[in-house]
């Protein structure tokens, strides 16, 4: 149609501009971004932000592009496998926006040079993160920069975008999150009864004791013994640690390791079983395990246990008192056939390998897992003796996940436990939920908008947002909350101090950020306090013997947090942020430069709640450790005479849920295997 126009759509911002008005569309090319992960999100993200008009975005990731990435990763094509997320996003992003600047940094986000002062350079800061850890870290340095954060995250169709802001929203720390799933140590080593606890034997245990660093499992073992797991099982497994020292020196010389597979075989699967056998209380009220034997496997004779129902297509309508899979299935073919097993169509037993399936969702017959861990663990001895120090579990590294699926499912089998495919072992070992690429899209246009709130400093209209798995409603959104006044993150009082962390001493810092003199009615002034960094406790009102120690000496550098906790819980806690001296700093004056005017903690009110209800200080898995030697507290293994500093810290380190170590070799309580 011709005719005159009112409106002149010129420009690629004409559209942003008439929806996000001219004022702050008009501030977009200047705002500082920070984008943290390259991944599932962080890849639409960055195609949003760019798109958006933002025009100076800082984009950071530690990790390197894996094939399995590309699914979603889209910014990512198969000649970039192996290099750097942020680097590739970058270059494939740039071109949305002739306008834009992307800084790449392959990094990672808890690096010292990360410190206050590098976040607080920045207008907002966008979450795209997949773990707990690194997303606990960038609220705290959102917090103590005082800079905004929008939190996400996904999980196959759900979704969770949360903007952040110091004082006025909840922080991520504020409602505690939900600790991961552990086991006993009992239930992994001898006692396992879900496939789940074979899994994590596979990846925790074994694949460590064969290919990791060279650990005493003796450590781990005491700690359980000291929970009360079952003493003479504890003996049994601190044996069965003693032999692996002759498998491991078999995966590592070229001259053994024909033989080393045989080897870990014989001692995991038949002479350990044998072993717990032995212990026949053990067995009472379940059910034993079945020493399974290499050899008679590989022959084809060897005769398994019932079969569970669920696993009846193994062998057709087969009788309780089975053969394991027929003579053809053994290693001669098998380890030909691995190769077919996993990529190819039939396997070394064509019969127990659903032709249909995909190469990795087949269920894998009691051959085809010996055959498997027999190529997997031959692959990983290969790389030691290629100058690979140690392996560890990496769900995208084939080698490793064939030995845990291959290790986990021989288990099974001795434990009478449901199998799982190598696709369904991924899955669990990775604690993998499949990413869904829609709903990283959907996510990563709801985290703009929050952004653009933030910015926009609409308080009123951010909104906490869920994407859920109802069709009629896939959005839910929630008002934000006002910080919970006993978080441990956002409540404290952030400062910083720039210093020489080799020159300055811990009683500087600490008698300068609380100033002169004694206790004011305004919270400056002396105060009885502890000091704490992360989890270790440096000094109390009772022992200040660091005071004299320098930073450096005590492991507290750049990018870390000293928390000054007032010992009588009347004023608010004072974490003191550290970061560099400034190049022009004069040699001669003091190696510190103190923050001015001196922080002022807050008065605290009396919790309300009753203490069980009350926030730990930050992680729902915190402990403390001490730092010692402290001359001045008695260290003895007789808990009755303990003197434990002041009764008032025992009492809020109670309440706290905190555990105060009593001596250097205290150990944490340490009985569980954690998925992580
Ligand atoms: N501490 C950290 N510093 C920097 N980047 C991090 C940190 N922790 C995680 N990341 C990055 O966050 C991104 C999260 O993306 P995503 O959840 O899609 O993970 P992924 O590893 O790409 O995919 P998947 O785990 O599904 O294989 C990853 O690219 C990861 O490297
Ligand atoms: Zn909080």
């Amino acid at each position: 149609m011709s005719g005159p126009s009112k409106t002149t759509y010129t420009g690629r911002t004409v559209h942003a501009e008439a929806i996000l008005g001219r004022e702050l569309c008009a501030r977009l090319p200047q705002t500082k971004v920070l984008l943290v992960g390259a991944g599932g999100i962080g890849c639409e993200l960055l195609k949003n932000v760019v798109l958006t008009g933002f025009g100076n975005i800082t984009l950071l990731d530690l990790d390197t592009i894996d094939l399995s990435n590309l699914n979603r990763q889209f910014l990512f094509k198969k000649k970039d496998v192996k290099q750097s997320k942020a680097l590739i996003a970058a270059q494939t992003a740039a071109p949305f926006n002739p306008n834009v600047h992307i800084h790449p940094i392959h990094g990672n986000i808890k690096e010292p040079e990360f410190d206050i002062e590098w976040f607080a350079g920045f207008d907002i800061v966008l979450n795209a993160l997949d773990n707990l850890d690194a997303r606990r870290h960038v609220n705290k340095m959102c917090m103590a920069s005082n800079v905004p954060l929008v939190e996400s995250g996904t999980a196959g169709y759900l979704g969770q975008v949360q903007p952040l802001l110091k004082d006025r929203t909840e922080c991520f720390d504020c409602i505690p999150k939900p600790t991961p799933k552990t086991f006993p140590v009992c239930t992994i080593r001898s006692t396992p009864s879900q496939p789940i606890h074979c899994i994590v034997w596979a990846k925790s245990y074994l694949l460590g004791q064969l290919f990791g660093e060279d650990e005493d499992a003796s450590g781990e073992l005491d700690d359980a013994e000291k929970q009360g797991e079952n003493a003479q099982e504890i003996a049994t497994l601190r044996k069965e640690a003693q032999a692996f020292k002759a498998v491991r020196a078999a995966l590592r010389s070229p001259t053994t390791t024909g033989d080393a597979a045989r080897m870990a075989f014989q001692k995991v699967f038949n002479s350990d079983i044998r072993n717990l056998l032995s212990m026949a209380d053990m067995w009472r009220s379940r059910a034993p395990p079945l020493p399974l034997d290499f050899d008679s496997i590989n022959n084809g004779t060897f005769i398994l246990r019932e079969e569970l129902p669920s696993q009846t297509n193994a062998v057709p309508n087969g009788p309780s008192k089975a053969k394991a899979n027929g003579t053809k299935n053994n290693i001669a073919s098998g380890s030909r056939g691995v190769e077919k097993l996993l990529n190819g169509a039939n396997g070394a037993n064509g019969s127990t390998l659903t032709a249909a399936g995909l190469k990795d969702q087949r269920s894998l017959t009691l051959g085809d897992n010996l055959a498997l861990f027999v190529s997997s663990t031959d692959r990983l001895a290969a790389r030691l003796q290629a100058g690979e120090d140690t392996i560890s579990f990496d769900k995208d590294d084939d080698d490793t996940l064939d030995f845990v699926t291959a290790a986990a499912n021989l288990r099974s089998f001795a434990y009478t436990i449901e199998r799982k495919t190598r696709w369904e072992v991924k899955e669990m070992a990775g604690n993998i939920i499949p990413a869904i690429a829609t709903t990283n899209a959907i996510i990563s246009g709801l985290i703009v908008l929050q952004a653009l709130q933030l910015l926009r400093k609409s308080y009123d209209s951010l909104k906490n947002v869920h994407l859920q798995f109802k069709p009629s409603v896939p959005l839910s959104t929630i008002s934000m909350c006002p910080p919970n006044p006993n978080c441990g993150i956002c409540r404290d009082v952030y400062t910083k101090v720039l210093c020489d962390p080799a020159r300055v001493t811990l009683g500087e810092i600490v008698d300068g950020i609380l100033g002169d003199g004694e206790g004011k009615d305004d919270g400056t002034g002396k105060r009885e306090v502890s000091v704490y960094e992360d989890k270790r406790i440096l000094s109390d009102p009772d022992w200040d013997d660091n005071f004299e120690r320098t930073l450096e000496s005590l492991n507290v550098t750049r990018g870390k947090f000293l928390t000054i906790v007032d010992e009588d819980g009347e004023w608010g806690t004072i974490a003191v942020g550290l970061g560099v001296l400034p190049p022009n700093h004069p040699v001669e004056a003091p190696p510190f430069v103190l923050p001015s005017p001196l922080p002022l903690p807050p008065r605290k009110a009396r919790p309300s709640t009753p203490p069980s209800a009350t926030l730990k200080r930050s992680a729902p898995d915190d402990e403390i450790l001490e730092i010692g030697p402290s001359t001045k507290r008695a260290k003895t293994n007789d808990t009755a005479s303990i003197d434990i500093t002041s009764p008032s810290k025992k009492r809020r380190l109670d309440e706290d849920g905190l555990i105060l170590m009593e001596s250097a070799n205290d150990k944490l309580e340490d009985d569980v295997i954690e998925i992580d």
